[in-house]
């Protein structure tokens, strides 16, 4: 398997089964995925989760990730606290494919009590297979790592 294409993937307790559904799409599709869990749906904080799939990302051992949780956003919260991490919440495929486009975006969370299952799977594949533009998005994704020093 090509260490260029590892994904990490996470959760908190709201959707387990669609992190893990996710998981076997991206699977399929040719990535080495490395799903951090957790493996129960016992209720949890997906602060704990999101900062965990991002560290995967920042440290170089995963070049994307997806994370699940309720509306997806605390948990997108907790992931773009940690430095390099330029993570989205998509309920739509143009906004899932823009976030790599233009932004950049090394992860992408879902809302697993916003969206059902064939519309996540399709965000997920528009994530993936879109590519940075760069030009003048690497300017201004430049002057996001700025902000963070
Ligand atoms: O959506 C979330 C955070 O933004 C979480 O996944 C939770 O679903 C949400 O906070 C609700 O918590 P609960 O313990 O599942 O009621």
């Amino acid at each position: 398997m090509s260490t260029n294409k590892r994904i990490v993937v996470s959760s908190d307790h709201a959707d387990i089964e669609l992190r893990k559904t996710i998981a076997a799409h991206v699977a399929a599709r040719g990535w080495d995925v490395i799903d951090i869990g957790p493996m129960t749906s016992e209720s949890t904080h997906y602060p704990i989760h999101g900062e965990a799939a991002a560290q995967k990302v920042a440290s170089g051992e995963c070049q994307l990730g997806i994370i699940v949780c309720g509306t997806g956003q605390g948990i997108m919260m907790a992931a773009n606290k940690v430095k390099g991490i330029r993570c989205g919440v998509c309920s739509d495929t143009f906004s899932a494919r823009m976030i790599r486009q233009h932004n950049d975006a090394n992860m992408l969370s879902l809302g697993a009590r916003v969206i059902g299952e064939g519309l996540a799977l399709d965000i997920v594949d528009a994530f993936l297979t879109a590519e940075f533009e760069g030009g003048r998005h690497g300017t201004r994704v430049d002057m996001i790592k700025a902000i963070e020093g």
